[in-house]
């Protein structure tokens, strides 16, 4: 689980640093942090929305989208998986 956290990413930095076209991140990148965050905002409320009347499966794809748009703002925060890790750990009883 937290390998394939690491390798998104991994391959979310790369796409930061190369701005390639055709890439989503790079474009949702070039639109600025607070773009980004408030594309968490949105799938956050998606997540939520498919968790009350749209079923498991559609649940299942929201989170996914949450936790990408989520990943691309930590990158761009400086945060890396890791440190999120340490944080859950330490809060871990
Ligand atoms: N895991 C994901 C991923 N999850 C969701 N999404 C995108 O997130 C979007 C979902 O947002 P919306 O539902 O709002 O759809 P939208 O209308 O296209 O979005 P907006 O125009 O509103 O920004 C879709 O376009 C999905 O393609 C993702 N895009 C990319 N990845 C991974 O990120 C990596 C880099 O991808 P690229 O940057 O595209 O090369 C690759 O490993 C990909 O597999």
């Amino acid at each position: 689980m937290s390998e394939i956290l690491q390798d998104l990413y991994d391959i979310i930095l790369d796409r930061i640093n190369k701005m390639p076209k055709g890439s989503y991140t790079a474009e949702i990148v070039s639109k600025g942090k607070g773009y980004v965050a408030r594309k968490v905002g949105e799938e956050a409320v998606e997540t939520v929305v498919a968790s009350l009347s749209e079923g498991k499966n559609r649940f299942l794809c929201e989170s996914a989208d949450l936790i990408y748009h989520l990943w691309v703002l930590m990158a761009l925060e400086g945060i890396k998986p890791e440190d999120l890790y340490q944080e859950l750990k330490r809060r871990m009883k």
